[in-house]
């Protein structure tokens, strides 16, 4: 998985117009994570959701879903259920590279569906910087027309805002930014 995504975050980068190793070296080092998500059966599922809308907050999401399916995407104001393809995967961008390509690339909004018959399993790699590496943009993506969008922050101070402060959301990268503008000003104040 790890070989894979440094694969496609070589792509990314040419996709940019920067060097196929700037994303590369960026996540050569990284602290990934692997997440198995089991979801029961449900005798009412339009009551509920295995998981409610949310972008990722990693930075870049390959996602293995089994037959049953129910991953749905947020694509021209609808909800798209993302049939399962066997041997294929699904791969999405994340908060942090939105915030590391400053914008060009835009995290997906999706959520997973729960049904009455069959318990549903899927699996995620999620590829994510070193905890305590700046996460800055690339110069060439950040100018005149292309200001900065978001503020330095870390992998590290995400991850803790997402499972200790906030539950991610559709508004993840926004919120964040916002708390850690105020914490660098709160910092300022103390003498
Ligand atoms: O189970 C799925 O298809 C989606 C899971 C998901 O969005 C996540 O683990 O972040
Ligand atoms: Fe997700």
């Amino acid at each position: 998985m790890n070989k894979v995504s440094q694969e496609i975050m070589g792509l990314l980068g040419i996709s940019l117009g920067l060097d196929q190793a700037y994303f590369k070296d960026f996540f050569e080092q990284n602290d990934s994570i692997l997440r198995l998500n089991h979801y029961p059966p449900c005798q009412k599922p339009e009551l509920t959701l295995g998981t409610g809308p949310h972008t990722d907050p990693t930075s870049l999401t390959i996602l293995h879903q089994d037959q049953v399916g129910g991953l749905q995407v947020f694509a021209d104001e609808k909800w798209h259920s993302v049939a399962p393809i066997p041997g294929a995967f699904v791969v999405n961008v994340g908060d942090t590279f939105m915030a590391l390509t400053n914008g060009f690339y835009k995290s997906c909004l999706h959520r997973a569906v729960v049904n009455t018959e069959t318990v549903r399993k899927s699996l995620a790699f999620f590829l994510c910087p070193k905890l305590e590496r700046p996460v800055t943009p690339a110069a060439g993506l950040v100018n005149a027309e292309n200001p900065r969008k978001y503020p330095d922050f870390t992998w590290a101070a995400l991850l803790k805002f997402t499972q200790n402060h906030y539950r991610a959301d559709m508004k993840t990268l926004v919120a964040f930014s916002k708390w850690v503008q105020e914490q660098e000003s709160n910092n300022k104040l103390i003498p």
